[in-house]
């Protein structure tokens, strides 16, 4: 039985990690940060700003002190998306049929809530969504279980009976860790690199009947 489905953001809902990736590597030139795309992947991809910041500067930080340094590269990126702003492939047909199946729908992003607003605002899809967490929701971020257990607790279904849709491997480890099956979408890595999820899929075209299939 599938009772709900929680939807990461950043590379599920929009292919949008390379315009992240490169407001990343312009915000770090500019502080002398040293960053690569590999490392990004590897290692950042889906972490939450302050845990990434604190990646880069190798110290704990406050919310406070991070603020700043978030929206200025939140700036960047959003420049740099906003023109290509839409959903994944096949997300629209997908949402349509989960939702019409009676199964419950949340969206679990490591992201602040000046991002969620822009995408999924500017994709019209924020009725579709039963439940939002954001990244500012949580104390511990992706690879954490915390945020797929909270937005589970907030459909009021059991993590067990759930699917989680990630494109990272933080993001992944999330959802495993609360006790879901995942889907890992092919946007960040590929098929091979996912291998240790139970569906890979490139997008959401044929998505539900493979999950279903799977059950
Ligand atoms: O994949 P999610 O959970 O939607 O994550 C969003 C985060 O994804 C990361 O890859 C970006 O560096 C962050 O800036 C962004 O907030």
């Amino acid at each position: 039985m599938i009772e709900g489905i929680l939807f990461d953001m950043d590379g599920v809902v929009v292919d949008n990690l390379p315009y992240h990736v490169d407001a990343w590597l312009l915000f770090c030139e500019k502080k002398g940060i040293p960053l690569t795309r590999e490392t990004f992947y590897k290692e950042l991809n889906g972490m939450n700003s302050k845990d990434t910041f604190e990646w880069f500067f190798k110290r704990q930080m406050t919310r406070e002190e991070v603020h700043p340094l978030e929206e200025e590269k939140e700036e960047i990126y959003r420049e740099f998306y906003a023109p290509f702003r839409k959903p994944l492939e096949g997300l629209v047909e997908f949402l349509k049929e989960i939702r019409s199946s009676g199964i419950k729908v949340a969206l679990a992003t490591s992201a602040g809530q000046g991002n969620i607003d822009f995408t999924i605002d500017g994709i019209g899809l924020r009725d579709q969504f039963d439940v939002i967490v954001g990244g500012a929701e949580v104390t511990k971020g992706k690879p954490d279980p915390e945020i797929y257990l909270l937005a589970a607790q907030k459909l009021g279904v059991n993590p067990a009976n759930c699917w989680v849709i990630e494109d990272s491997l933080q993001g992944i480890k999330s959802g495993q860790s609360a006790g879901c099956k995942v889907v890992g979408i092919t946007t960040s890595h590929t098929k091979e690199e996912l291998a240790h999820t139970q569906i890979q899929a490139p997008n959401f075209v044929g998505l539900f009947e493979k999950i279903q299939n799977h059950n």
